[in-house]
């Protein structure tokens, strides 16, 4: 019986920190799908510099991800109504509520237990482990 899991995120510029995640994500079952969020989701922050067509792109090129898809504009929990896995993994920050997503899945009746992902500890003193550091980086070179 394949063990599904979802992974998901805004991945607008991809680094060791998101490979690691997904990698955790993908040992947590058989298959793991990531969502990637739309621009208008992507609320509780600056929006994303790539558009979401490229950002799913790039997720769903990299080894631990079996599918990449673009999220739902509106309902978040509408393509885990359609994939009904049987792990959301979430990455060590991200901004969601473990009990409201687990309440959400109980109310339509999905059945599908919500990890946590560590965080990747820095491999190098040089490592930008976040996307914002990364940006921050290139207006401070850049700029
Ligand atoms: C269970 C779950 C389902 C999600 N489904 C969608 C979706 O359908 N569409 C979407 O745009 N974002 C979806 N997201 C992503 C959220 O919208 C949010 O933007 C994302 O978690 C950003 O996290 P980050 O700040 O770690 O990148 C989902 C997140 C979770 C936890
Ligand atoms: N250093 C890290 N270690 C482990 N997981 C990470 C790390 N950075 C991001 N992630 C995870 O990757 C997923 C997508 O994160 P996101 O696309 O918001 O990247 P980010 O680098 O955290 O962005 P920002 O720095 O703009 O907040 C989230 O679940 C997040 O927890």
């Amino acid at each position: 019986m394949t063990r599904t899991v979802v992974a998901q995120g805004t991945f607008d510029i991809v680094h060791p920190g998101h490979v690691h995640y997904l990698r955790e994500a993908a040992a947590m079952g058989d298959h793991l799908t990531v969502i990637v969020a739309r621009k208008s989701n992507v609320d509780h922050k600056e929006t994303p510099i790539c558009s979401s067509a490229q950002r799913r792109t790039v997720i769903d090129a990299l080894e631990p991800v079996d599918e990449a898809i673009l999220g739902h504009e509106e309902d978040i929990f509408a393509p885990i109504e359609e994939l009904d896995p049987d792990v959301i993994a979430l990455g060590h920050d991200q901004h969601h509520d473990d009990a409201a997503i687990e309440a959400e899945l109980e109310r339509r009746g999905i059945e599908c237990t919500v990890e946590r992902a560590s965080p990747r500890e820095p491999a190098a003193e040089a490592e930008l482990l976040s996307t914002r550091l990364i940006i921050d980086r290139i207006l401070e070179q850049r700029g």
